[in-house]
């Protein structure tokens, strides 16, 4: 059986995670959850599953779940050392990272020093700090397994293939809430109608990623780390179904591509069970039939500034990338809390870009402060 850490168990791809796990209960255990402040999400979790540790965002929290739990066989802890506790705990063998936004670098690190195996959903990580994750991967020897929809299509082209062999990699887009509306229509839109992704049902913030198309920006940087393949040779296409979630071409003109109805609890499964698969139910099937059509265009880069930035920012690389991540939550934050215009999510990131200096090859410390620099310079805008 392999034992599962789910950090931010409460949110989207924590919640279907959990119900791979409710579905092969032979298969799977859960050791250990973290979340931030869902607590009602949060007890329903822990009276099912009775994790074996638990931590939560705030001290408060931990201090009424502490209460409520005492005498059942739970440790519960809080903050950022609860996710890295979680993540280094010693009865779980696999850490599924869904947390949301470079707050789940540090635990990532500590997953890997412990030589757990990573399913990692969290992508602004890898965007933050590809170079430190891929890194200590393989300085421990530890497996490393994309759970992102396209970067799990991808890893499964890629099985039985030797990796120099692949020439390019094809990372599909749906284009989001408002890919069918002009610049000018942008103006002010507000956040309910950012909210409604026409394929997927996910968190806020990657919701609007996907509506500015940063989400694929930062899936092209993740590509890059996980795949190793230069950013000339990573494409975006538009493809308005999600239905083939991602290509790899090889160096004989062959296209390998995974299909299906979008369904996360496919890539998280496969991640789970790789390199073997398991039964899925209640997942709509494939009918191409039914379907009839499918559709590919090609991003209009001025269209979508951010896609350009994450490009720029990765060719850059060193520190850029985390200016990008760090700069774009933020502003995202500002938007969902309805005190950002959403063209104004493209200006913040650029503007963040602009200020900042390069450093080349940075350390964690150097990571974390154009992080912070990044984010404290979008909160100076708003004022
Ligand atoms: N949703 C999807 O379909 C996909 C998501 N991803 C990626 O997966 C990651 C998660 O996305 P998604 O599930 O949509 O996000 P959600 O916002 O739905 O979930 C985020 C989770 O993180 C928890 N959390 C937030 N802050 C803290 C904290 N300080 N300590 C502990 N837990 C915390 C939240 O807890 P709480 O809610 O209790 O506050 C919640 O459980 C992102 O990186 C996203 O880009 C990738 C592909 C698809
Ligand atoms: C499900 C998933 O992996 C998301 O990242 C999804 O790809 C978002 O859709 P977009 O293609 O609109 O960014
Ligand atoms: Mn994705």
């Amino acid at each position: 059986m392999k034992r599962i850490s789910l950090l931010g168990a409460t949110g989207s791809i924590g919640i279907q995670t959990l119900e791979v796990i409710r579905e092969h209960p032979e298969e799977f255990g859960l050791a250990a959850i973290t979340f931030g402040s869902n607590m009602e999400a949060g007890r329903r979790i822990i009276r099912e599953f009775m994790p074996r540790f638990v931590s939560v965002k705030e001290q408060a929290d931990y201090e009424k779940l502490k209460d409520e739990f005492s005498g059942e066989p739970v440790t519960f802890s809080w903050g950022e050392d609860g996710n890295i506790e979680a993540a280094v705990h010693h009865e779980a063998d696999t850490v599924v990272n869904a947390l949301l936004g470079s707050i789940g670098l540090v635990p990532t690190l500590k997953a890997i020093e412990a030589k757990k195996t990573v399913a990692i959903a969290n992508k602004e990580t890898l965007v933050t700090a590809g170079h430190l994750v891929t890194e200590a991967a393989k300085k421990h020897g530890t497996v490393l397994l994309p759970v992102d929809s396209e970067h799990s299509a991808i890893f499964q082209c890629l099985q039985g293939e030797d990796p120099a062999s692949v020439s390019r990699l094809i990372l599909t887009a749906s284009g989001g809430s408002f890919r069918d509306r002009s610049r000018k229509e942008l103006e002010g839109v507000t956040v309910e109608e950012a909210l409604n992704h026409p394929n997927w049902s996910m968190g806020a913030k990657i919701t609007i990623d996907s509506a500015t198309m940063m989400n694929k920006g930062l899936e092209v940087i993740e590509a890059f780390w996980l795949f190793g393949i230069p950013y000339s040779r990573i494409d975006v296409l538009l493809h308005k179904e999600s239905i083939i979630h991602s290509m790899a071409e090889f160096e004989d003109g062959s296209v390998k591509a995974q299909l299906g109805t979008p369904d996360m609890k496919v890539p998280i499964q496969y991640a789970l069970t790789h390199p073997s698969r398991l039964p899925l139910k209640n997942t709509s099937r494939l009918n191409l039939w039914e379907q009839g059509k499918l559709h590919f265009s090609k991003p209009d880069f001025d269209r979508f500034k951010c896609l350009h930035f994450a490009y720029e920012s990765g060719k850059m690389g060193g520190t850029m990338p985390a200016v990008l991540n760090a700069a774009n939550e933020e502003a995202v934050a500002q938007f969902l809390a309805g005190r950002l215009e959403f063209l104004e999510i493209e200006n913040r990131i650029e503007q963040a870009l602009e200020a900042h200096s390069i450093i080349q090859n940075p350390d964690l410390e150097a990571i974390q402060h154009a992080d912070q620099e990044a984010r404290a310079l979008v909160r100076s805008l708003l004022n």
